[in-house]
């Protein structure tokens, strides 16, 4: 059984939380390493399945200068001030051998907005060769700064045994078909 490797950005600690949850509940069925986009690597060895989770900013994936807006609102220094997954994906190397792919993102519950970082970031590593074992994941947050809304760790803990018996079910090498 290969190694999972969990990939977050954050910027006030929802994302960072939830990628904790759901790499405790992968561990139910796999090695899991969680990892924050600032330090995360450009290329993938050994890496059998990828779980990629950020917050939504304007519609999408961060940019320099969301993140530089939630940074000027934030009481503390922000987590992924320097890289988000848009930067670190365009950094990332197509891998040589099959990568399984699931990804999440945070968004607030009200008001209900359209575009998700999730589907953003899937979109991006399909184009280097992953393959998703399942569909992008949402997780809310009370307002922009948090916290999340009620039952979302347990429901992320469940995503993530769900994901890693979704990869275990479908097989590595069908998925790399
Ligand atoms: C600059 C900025 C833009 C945002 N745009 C959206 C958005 O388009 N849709 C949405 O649902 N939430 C949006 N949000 C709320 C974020 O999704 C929320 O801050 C995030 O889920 C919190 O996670 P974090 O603590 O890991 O950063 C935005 C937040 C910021 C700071």
């Amino acid at each position: 059984m290969g190694t999972a490797l969990v990939v977050y950005e954050s910027m006030y600690g929802n994302t960072e939380r939830v990628a904790q949850a759901i790499a405790e509940g992968l561990r139910d069925h796999v090695d899991a390493i969680v990892c924050e986009v600032g330090v995360a690597p450009d290329t993938l060895p050994d890496i059998e399945l990828l779980v990629v989770g950020g917050p939504t900013h304007a519609f999408g994936m961060s940019r320099a200068s969301t993140r530089e807006d939630a940074a000027r609102s934030a009481a503390r220094p922000v987590l992924s001030g320097r890289r988000g997954l848009r930067e670190w994906t365009e950094a990332l190397s197509a891998p040589t051998t099959p990568v399984a792919l699931a990804t999440f993102d945070t968004k607030v519950a009200r008001p209900r907005l359209p575009g998700s970082a999730a589907h953003a970031v899937a979109r991006r590593l399909r184009q280097l060769g992953m393959r998703p074992v399942c569909s992008p994941e949402t997780f809310h947050v009370q307002g922009r700064e948090g916290p999340l809304s009620e039952g979302e760790l347990d429901r992320a803990r469940d995503w993530g045994q769900s994901v890693a018996r979704q990869w275990r079910r479908h097989g590595s090498s069908e998925l790399a078909g």
